[in-house]
């Protein structure tokens, strides 16, 4: 680069950060991810190392990010309030500790995720609370400081004249899912996260709003003291927790950086579970003395680091939005993003669940979206980040009709938020799921057929729909490349796929009745509906008061399966199925093989009715696979399966952006645990 583009690039960089930091620490609204923010600052940064010219007094590098907002008094801080210096690897860190010289004590604390606060009592009592602000100069909250009960207007009678403390106001995830959902509800908009929330809720003008939001704090930084000197920043906290003041119950002391690196990493672990969130781990040197000589850059200390673990939440662009029809029809929008990294794995697509959802949040094809996965939680696109939003941008527009068979979309029910493809029959996208669903191993695990070789049957006609299977024959085969070799023999895979078939057709009854596609049987089910009617035939001459009158099927379960039945090509699948050989009766009910944990990591809340299940077949399905079946939505939840659109879960799960599963697709997600969440 020539000097003048370097310093385009520095002028361009440092306003990019100078406008992230306005919207960021003065509005509370963030139009960038925090991933971004360190991003353009981590450049800034190294362009300065490389070309220390640039770096200039009035860079953000040299200053503490945050103004005082002309709503707030300033007030002076007795000693300056600082950041942090961030690490973004161990390399980093080792770096830092290097710098230290020597083996040297390390206080672990986590790094809450809240908005830095100053205290001073003076006489035992609180006299101001101050943010941040320039680092000199923060805004005068003291009013709303004291409506928060962590915050105690008086210390204790062991506490000298004059304490200063620093600490971290914050909101437990829990208390900000509830703020979120009052705002909603009152028509206005939610906030991005509990840090913006803890930030917005104490930079108020009235107080009385401060009081309502259940605002909390930790203190985290020691300042003025006029009592003895103590030794080590510990004994500071354990003195603060005496004279009433609230410290994190997570700090811990520790030798050196090895065993930093384990604290580092148990919280990782935890990063979800504790009562506010934390986006890294701050260490600490322990022994004041040492942090005296260490002393501070122009905005941070020089004994202390921040360790920042991986983003969850990223910004990208979307590329398009496409849409899917499913093996029910149901057509699915999602989303087409630039591949990028986030919580250590490649995300490009992500669900949308439905047009209502792709309206609500607003993303638009060429958006820079918000893009969110917390550890092995789907990946959801938040919103779009609107200020980058190129002007004009036009919204996104549902298809009418099926991106594959082009027949009109239809809802099923009248404000059904879905949308179906109705033609069920020959519609090439439902038909290759349905194939594909018939070889799952829910179903008849015909381990030759997948998407490929359904692909492949369905372009050489060599099936009409799932009916055929069981009686092609090699010949049939012979008719399409993909079965065919060079040679004009059959293929190995496609003597296999003859091989499998033949072998599937005396699979145990219940297998058959799921690889039928009548909605709601899946898995779960199956064996009860295969026990009450232990032959397909006994279940086809059932009267919908017969199959209802079954424990566990239900009304929609037999309203499902005689009208199933109603449909000629479906009776016809059956008997094509039968003239094979299928036997499907329950002479061939083997022994229930092991689960497989198709829901391991995932938790799932159910919320309404789950067509086949009772509340408990529903839970004890989901943690026979391996899954966690909670009762309340939250941030953890992996996904809301939805039996209803109404009431407090549904509310939250769209609140927090919970992908959320209508609960005919229950079964589906038994099956194909996580992938039935994405597609
Ligand atoms: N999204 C955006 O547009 C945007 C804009 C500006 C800043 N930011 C975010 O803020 C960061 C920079 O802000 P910063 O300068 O305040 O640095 P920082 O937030 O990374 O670290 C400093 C702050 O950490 C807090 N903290 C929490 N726990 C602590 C503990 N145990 N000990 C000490 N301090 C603790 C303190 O309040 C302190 O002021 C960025 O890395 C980014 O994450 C984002
Ligand atoms: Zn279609």
């Amino acid at each position: 680069m020539t000097d003048a583009t370097l310093r385009t690039r520095h002028a361009d960089l440092a306003q990019q950060i100078g406008e992230a930091r306005f919207q960021y620490y003065v509005l509370d609204r963030p139009t960038l991810t925090d991933a971004a923010f360190d991003q353009l600052f981590a450049e800034l940064g190294a362009l300065e190392e490389a070309h220390p010219e640039l770096r200039t007094p009035d860079s953000p590098t040299q200053q503490v990010g945050g103004a005082v907002s002309a709503t707030f008094a300033p007030v002076e801080h007795l000693a300056p309030m600082m950041s942090l210096d961030n690490a973004f690897s161990v390399e980093e860190l080792e770096r830092w500790y290097g710098r230290l010289g020597g083996a040297t004590e390390l206080l672990c604390e986590v790094k809450i995720d809240g908005l830095a606060l100053d205290l001073v009592y003076r006489d035992r009592r609180l006299v101001t609370a101050a943010t941040r602000g320039d680092g000199r100069f923060g805004e005068d909250v003291t009013a709303n400081a004291r409506t928060i009960d962590a915050i105690p207007a008086r210390l204790s009678d062991e506490a000298p004249d004059l304490v200063e403390v620093r600490g971290e106001v914050y909101m437990r995830p829990d208390d900000f899912e509830a703020l979120n959902a009052s705002l909603l509800e009152a028509g206005r908009a939610p906030f991005a996260n509990p840090r913006n929330s803890s930030a917005g809720s104490l930079r108020q003008k009235d107080p009385r709003v401060t009081a309502s939001r259940r605002l909390r704090f930790y203190c985290h930084g020691l300042g003025a003291h006029s009592g003895p000197d103590v030794p080590r920043q510990s004994d500071g906290y354990d003195l603060l927790r005496r004279y009433g003041l609230p410290v994190s119950p997570h700090n811990e002391v520790v030798a050196g950086l090895p065993e930093a690196l384990g604290y580092i990493e148990t919280y990782e672990h935890r990063r979800h579970d504790l009562e506010h969130e934390m986006d890294g781990v701050v260490l600490k040197v322990n022994d004041i003395a040492r942090q005296r000589e260490l002393g501070f850059t122009s905005r941070a200390p020089r004994w202390a680091i921040a360790f920042k673990y991986p983003p969850e939440e990223v910004n990208t662009r979307l590329l398009r939005i496409e849409v899917n029809t499913g093996r029910t029809g149901r057509v699915t929008p999602y989303g087409v993003m630039e591949p990028v990294v986030v919580a250590g794995s490649t995300v490009e697509m992500a669900t949308l669940h439905n047009a209502h959802e792709v309206e609500r949040k607003d993303v638009r094809p060429g958006d820079t979206v918000i893009l969110r996965k917390a550890g092995d939680v789907i990946p959801e696109i938040l919103g779009p980040v609107l200020p980058l939003r190129p002007e004009g941008l036009p919204a996104w527009v549902m298809p009418t009709h099926c991106p594959s068979c082009g027949t009109e979309l239809r809802e099923e029910k009248e404000g059904d938020k879905d949308l179906r493809c109705p033609n069920t029959r020959s519609c090439p996208s439902q038909l290759r799921e349905r194939l594909f669903h018939v070889a799952s191993r829910a179903a008849l695990d015909i381990e030759t057929l997948g998407w490929q070789a359904a692909d492949a049957l369905l372009a050489a006609e060599l099936v009409a729909d799932e009916g055929d299977l069981f009686s092609l024959t090699s010949d049939d085969l012979l008719r399409s490349d993909f079965f065919r070799t060079k040679g004009g023999a059959l293929t190995a895979n496609g003597t296999k796929l003859l091989e499998n078939l033949a072998a599937a057709r005396t699979r145990p009854w219940p297998k058959f009745l799921v690889a039928l596609s009548i909605r709601h049987i899946g898995k779960g089910v199956a064996p009860d509906v295969a026990r009450a009617f232990p032959s397909v035939d006994a279940l086809r001459a059932a009267s919908a008061e017969e199959l209802s009158a079954v424990d566990g099927i239900g009304p929609t379960l037999a309203a499902s399966i005689t009208e199933w039945f109603a449909e000629d090509w479906h009776r016809a699948i059956v008997d094509k199925w039968q003239a094979a050989g299928c036997v499907m009766a329950s002479e061939t009910v083997a022994v229930e093989e092991a689960m497989e944990q198709t829901l391991a990591g995932l938790t799932v809340v159910v919320t309404g009715a789950v067509p086949g299940y009772t509340r408990e077949t529903a839970q004890e399905a989901i943690t026979a696979r391996g899954g966690k079946a909670a009762g309340s939505v939250s941030k953890k939840t992996s996904v809301l399966v939805a039996g209803e659109t109404t009431g407090s879960k549904y509310a939250k799960a769209e609140t927090l952006g919970v992908p959320i599963l209508p609960a005919e697709q229950f079964d589906d997600l038994l099956t194909r645990g996580a992938d039935a969440v994405a597609s």
